[in-house]
């Protein structure tokens, strides 16, 4: 944290901006900034090519060691979390994120997206959204006690 501060603190100087110009740049400020870039990001995973099912996606982003960053999006960033969700985000051939229906969807009804691995027991997702995203899930699985 401290470093990032510093050569962000380092870069604005550079810029010749005055005093009042950069007073908002506070530790406090760069660590609230920080926090939501860490609720609000996806880790982007590159698999290239298509692939017909999630499962197949998954193994070979496993295998591609397949992250080549993080990113916020502008939409995306808004989906709410689900343990049993309608869509799920792919990135295939580069950075540009597509939405997968995973589901049948109904008119209106919310796009949700699994934040964590939804094969986990209720405990052990309710503790990573907490821990990680600071929230209590109440999606219908988790409500339902499963
Ligand atoms: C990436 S944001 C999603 C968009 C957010 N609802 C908004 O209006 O900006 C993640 C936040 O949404 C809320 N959230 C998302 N899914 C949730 C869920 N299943 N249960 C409770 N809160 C949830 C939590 O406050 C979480 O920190």
């Amino acid at each position: 944290m401290e470093e990032g501060f510093g050569l962000l603190k380092c870069a604005f100087t550079n810029a010749h901006l005055k005093d009042e110009q950069i007073a908002f740049l506070t530790k406090q400020w760069y660590t609230t900034l920080l926090a939501r870039i860490r609720i609000n990001a996806f880790r982007v995973e590159v698999v290239g090519g298509s692939f017909e099912d999630l499962l197949s996606m998954a193994v070979a982003s496993v295998e591609a060691e397949a992250a080549v960053g993080n990113a916020v999006y502008m939409l995306p960033s808004f989906y709410n979390h689900d343990c049993d969700p309608n869509t799920h985000i792919i990135w295939l051939e580069d950075a540009v994120a597509k939405l997968k229906a995973l589901r049948d969807i109904e008119p209106g009804e919310e796009l949700r997206i699994c934040y964590i691995d939804a094969s986990l027991d209720w405990d052990a997702r309710q503790s990573l959204l907490s821990q990680g995203f600071g929230f209590r899930c109440d999606c219908p699985r988790c409500l339902s006690g499963d």
